[in-house]
C-alpha cells in the first residue's frame, strides 16, 4: 500500500473532489461515515462517546461522527476547542448539521472548561489533523494534557492530535497519545517510525473513496509491505521440480558459545524453501548441528572455535548469509573478507558481520551489489553513525544504498527495506514478541533461503520481513508475546507459507 506524505494526501483529496467529481463535504461526510461506522462495530451503543474537536476539517470530521453516532442511537457529545471563532468551511457546515439534528458543539475556550466525562466513556479525538503547522501551546496544549490525564480508550480522527504526519516530533512537543488511530486512505509516515508511532496506538486504515487513478498514477518512494504486494510475485513450487530447482545455500555462522545462532539461521533457511543448505563452522559446532539439523551439510573450519580463511570453495551457491554468532576475530575478518570476494551473487549480511564492516570499511568494495543487509539500529549507528532523528536516519539510509548499491532492511517493529533506487518499504506484519534472542538470526536465515530460490534480492527483503513477522504473529497467537522463542517463529513459518498461497495449496 502507498504511502503519501501530506502534501500528495492534499493533493489526492482535490483530485477526488474534481474528477470524482464529489464536494468536499460530502468526501468528509464519507470519512466521518467511515470512522462512525468503524466505532458502532467494535463498542456498543451504551458506551457514551466525548468527542474533541478543533476548528479545521479534522474538528469538521469529529462534528459529523457526533451526529452520525447519535443518528445510530449513541449518547456522543461534541466539544469545540477555539479560542477564536474562525472555522474551516466544512466544519461550519457540520457545526450547523449537528445544531439541526438537536444539540450543537459544547465551546471550550479555557482549559478549566474541560468536562467531567461519564463513566467508561470512549473519547474521540479530533483536534487537529494533517493541517498541523506548529507545535501545541496554549489552549490547545492544555486540552491534549487533559486527554492524555484521562485512562479512557482514546481514538485519534486520521492522526493523533499534535503529531507531524512527515516530519520528526517537535522538542518537548506533544501529542494526544491515542490507543486506535483511523487514517484516511493511507499510513501516514509518522505511524511507521519509531519516535512518533508509539503514540498511534494501533492504527486502522479506513478507505474513503479517494480517486484510484490518483493513488495508481502518483509515485511515492513510500510504501507497506502487505499481503497482495507479496502475492504478486510469490512463486508456488512447481509439480516436477526438485532440490536443485530451490538453489544450494550456504550459510556462514557460529563461534564457540553461539552456535545457537548458527542452528537457528540453518533451520529458517530449510524451513523457508532453500533446496539444499551448507553450514560453513567452526569445528565445535559440528556435532550440535549435524544433530540438530540433519538436513543440513557441515563445512568445518580447522579452527575449534571461530571461522577462519578456508580452502578455495567453488561450489556455485545460489546465496550466502554471513554473520549469525560469527563474533569478530581477526581471524574471521579475512574469512568474511574471503567470502565476499568470493562471492559472485548478492550475499545476506546480519550481525557481526556487520559489526566487522563498520570497523573495517575497506570490506565494503568486497560486497557485491544488490546484497541484503540486515541492522537493527545500533548497527546501523556502528555502520554508519548516530542521526538526530528517524526522517535524517531514512535519508542517511537512502544515501548508503545508493553509494553502495545495497538493500538495507533496518529491523524494528516496522522493519524498513531501503532499495539502491532510493525506494522504502515498511513491513507491517510482527509483534512484540519478536523482540527475543535469535530473532534477527531466523531472520538470516529466512532471507538466505529465499534468495537461494532465485526471489531477487527486492522480493527476498519483502517477502523475507513479512514471512518472518506473520510467523511471528502465529507464534504469539498459539503461546503469547512473551513465551514465544526464536525456535518458535521458525516453527510457524509453515502457518505463514500456507496463508500466503491461498487455500489451494493446502490440499
Ligand atoms: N485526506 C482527505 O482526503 C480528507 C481529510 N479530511 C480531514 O481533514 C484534515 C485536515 O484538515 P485541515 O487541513 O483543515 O487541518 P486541521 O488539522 O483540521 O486543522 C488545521 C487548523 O488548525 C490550525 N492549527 C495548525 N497547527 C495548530 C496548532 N499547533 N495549534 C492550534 N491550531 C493549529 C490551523 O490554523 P493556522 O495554522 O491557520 O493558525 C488550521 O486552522 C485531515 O486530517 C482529515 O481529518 C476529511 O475531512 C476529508 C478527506
Ligand atoms: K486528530
Amino acid at each position: 500500500m502507498k504511502v503519501f506524505t501530506t502534501p500528495l494526501i492534499r493533493d489526492a483529496d482535490a483530485y477526488t473532489i474534481r474528477h470524482l467529481p464529489i464536494s468536499s463535504t460530502d468526501l468528509m461526510e464519507k470519512a466521518a461515515t467511515a470512522c462512525a461506522h468503524w466505532i458502532c462495530s467494535r463498542f456498543p451503543a451504551t458506551v457514551p462517546v466525548c468527542v474533541f474537536c478543533g476548528t479545521g476539517n479534522n474538528g469538521g470530521d469529529g462534528l459529523a461522527v457526533t451526529r452520525l453516532l447519535r443518528a445510530r442511537g449513541y449518547t456522543a457529545q461534541a466539544w469545540l476547542v477555539t479560542s477564536a471563532d474562525r472555522l474551516s468551511p466544512d466544519c461550519a457546515i457540520n457545526r450547523e448539521r449537528l445544531e439541526q439534528a438537536g444539540e450543537g458543539p459544547v465551546m471550550i475556550r479555557s482549559a478549566t472548561e474541560f468536562p467531567l466525562l461519564p463513566a467508561g466513556a470512549l473519547v474521540v479525538d479530533a483536534l487537529l489533523g494533517t493541517g498541523l503547522t506548529r507545535p501545541l501551546s496554549g489552549l490547545m496544549r492544555d486540552i491534549v494534557l487533559r486527554i492524555n490525564d484521562l485512562h479512557n480508550p482514546v481514538i485519534s480522527v486520521d492522526i493523533p492530535s499534535g503529531m507531524y504526519a512527515d516530519q520528526p516530533p517537535a522538542k518537548d512537543g506533544i501529542t494526544v497519545r491515542a490507543t486506535h488511530t483511523l487514517s484516511f486512505m493511507f499510513y501516514k509516515l509518522a505511524f511507521l517510525l519509531p519516535a512518533s508511532a508509539p503514540a498511534a496506538g494501533k492504527v486502522t486504515v479506513l478507505p474513503i473513496g479517494l480517486h484510484p487513478d490518483y493513488i495508481a498514477e502518483t509515485p511515492t518512494p513510500y510504501q507497506t509491505i502487505d499481503a497482495r504486494l507479496i502475492r504478486r510475485f510469490y512463486k508456488k513450487r512447481a509439480a516436477f521440480s526438485h532440490k536443485g530447482t530451490y538453489g544450494h545455500a550456504l550459510l556462514a555462522a557460529g563461534s564457540f558459545g553461539k552456535m545457537g545462532a548458527a542452528l537457528l539461521s540453518a533451520r529458517a533457511c530449510l524451513c523457508s524453501g532453500a533446496g539444499l543448505l551448507s553450514c560453513r563452522i567452526p569445528r565445535c559446532g559440528y556435532i550440535p548441528l549435524q544433530t540438530a539439523l540433519p538436513e543440513a551439510m557441515c563445512l568445518c573450519d580447522e579452527e575449534e572455535t571461530h571461522l577462519v580463511p578456508g580452502e578455495r570453495d567453488d561450489t556455485p551457491y545460489q546465496s550466502i548469509g554471513i554473520g549469525p554468532g560469527i563474533g569478530q576475530h581477526p581471524d574471521t575478518v579475512r574469512a568474511l573478507e574471503q567470502l565476499l570476494q568470493g562471492a559472485g551473487s548478492p550475499v545476506v549480511l546480519d550481525a557481526d558481520a556487520l559489526n566487522i564492516l563498520a570497523r573495517h570499511p575497506e570490506l565494503w568494495k568486497h560486497v557485491p551489489a544488490g546484497s541484503l543487509l540486515t541492522p537493527h539500529p545500533k548497527e546501523f549507528e556502528r555502520l554508519f553513525g548516530p542521526d538526530a532523528d528517524d526522517f535524517a536516519r531514512l535519508e542517511k539510509m537512502r544515501k548508503a544504498c545508493a553509494e553502495h548499491s545495497v538493500y538495507i532492511i533496518l529491523k524494528g517493529h516496522h522493519s524498513c527495506t531501503c532499495t539502491p533506487e532510493g525506494n522504502f518499504f515498511f513491513n507491517t506484519s510482527g509483534n512484540a514478541g519478536m523482540a527475543t534472542a535469535g530473532s534477527g538470526d531466523t531472520l538470516t536465515g529466512i532471507l538466505t533461503g529465499l534468495l537461494a530460490q532465485r526471489y531477487t534480492p527486492l522480493e527476498t527483503a519483502l517477502l523475507g520481513t513479512y514471512i518472518h513477522g506473520r510467523a511471528g504473529d502465529h507464534a504469539a497467537a498459539a503461546l503469547s508475546p512473551e513465551s514465544m522463542l526464536a525456535s518458535d517463529i521458525i516453527d510457524h513459518l509453515g502457518a505463514a507459507f500456507l496463508e500466503i498461497a491461498g487455500t489451494d495449496m493446502q490440499h
